[in-house]
C-alpha cells in the first residue's frame, strides 16, 4: 500500500493519478459538447483547485474559452470554519456570460453555495458548476452541480491540489487519512 506521510499524519493513495487524469479527460469530453457555441469563462476556485483547472483547460476545445481565477478558504486542517473568506477576487465582466465555477472538491458544500450566492449579482446568463471530486454524504447545502469527476466516501482527502494544512497539494494521485 502506497502511503505518505505530511506533518503529523499518514495518508494511503485512495485514487490514482491514471484514474483522475481519465475522470478529467470525460468532463472535458462532455463540457467540449455542451459548451461550443457559449465562449464560456471559467473560474478556477484557488488554491485547491489549480491542478484540476489545469488538467481539465489543456482538454478544452471549446472556442474562445477563458479562465480567470478567485480565491477562496473556509478549511483549516481537516474541517471546515463554516465561513468562506474571499481572499482574492476576479475583474472579468459577468454580464451575459456563461461561467463555469471550476472546484476540487464539494464536500459540506458551503464554499461554492457561498460563491453561487456572491456571483448571482452579476447577472451572468448561466453559471455552472464543476468538480472533480463530491463527497455526497458530507453535501449540507441545496447546490445543483452539473459536472461532477467522482463521487466520494465522506474521509479527509489530500493530493491533487488538494493540501493538509498547507501540504500535500502537489501529489498526483489522492490520498486518504488513515486514521
Ligand atoms: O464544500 P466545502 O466543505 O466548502 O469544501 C470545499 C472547499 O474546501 C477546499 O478549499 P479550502 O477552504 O480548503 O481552501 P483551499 O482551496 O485554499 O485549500 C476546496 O478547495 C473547496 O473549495
Ligand atoms: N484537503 C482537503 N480539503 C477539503 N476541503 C473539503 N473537503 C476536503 C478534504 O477532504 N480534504
Amino acid at each position: 500500500m502506497k502511503t505518505v506521510k505530511l506533518l503529523d499524519r499518514e495518508f494511503r493513495v485512495s485514487i490514482p493519478a491514471e484514474k483522475l487524469d481519465q475522470v478529467i479527460a470525460q468532463m472535458a469530453e462532455k463540457m467540449n459538447k455542451d459548451l461550443e457555441g457559449k465562449e464560456p469563462l471559467f473560474i478556477c476556485i484557488l488554491n485547491g483547485s489549480f491542478m484540476f483547472a489545469s488538467d481539465l483547460m489543456k482538454q478544452i476545445t471549446v472556442e474562445n474559452a477563458q479562465i480567470t481565477f478567485m480565491r477562496l478558504s473556509s478549511y483549516d486542517g481537516m474541517g471546515t470554519t463554516g465561513k468562506v473568506k474571499k481572499l482574492m477576487g476576479f475583474t472579468e465582466d459577468l454580464k451575459d456570460r456563461t461561467v463555469v465555477l471550476l472546484e476540487d472538491i464539494v464536500d459540506t458544500g458551503i464554499t461554492i453555495s457561498n460563491t453561487l450566492e456572491q456571483i448571482q449579482d452579476y447577472n451572468a446568463k448561466e453559471i455552472m458548476v464543476a468538480t472533480m471530486l463530491f463527497k455526497p454524504k458530507a453535501l449540507i447545502r441545496d447546490v445543483k452541480i452539473n459536472y461532477v469527476g467522482m463521487e466520494i466516501p465522506n474521509d479527509f482527502i489530500v493530493g491533487r491540489g488538494l493540501d493538509y494544512d498547507g501540504v500535500g497539494r502537489n501529489l498526483p494521485d489522492i490520498y486518504t487519512v488513515i486514521d
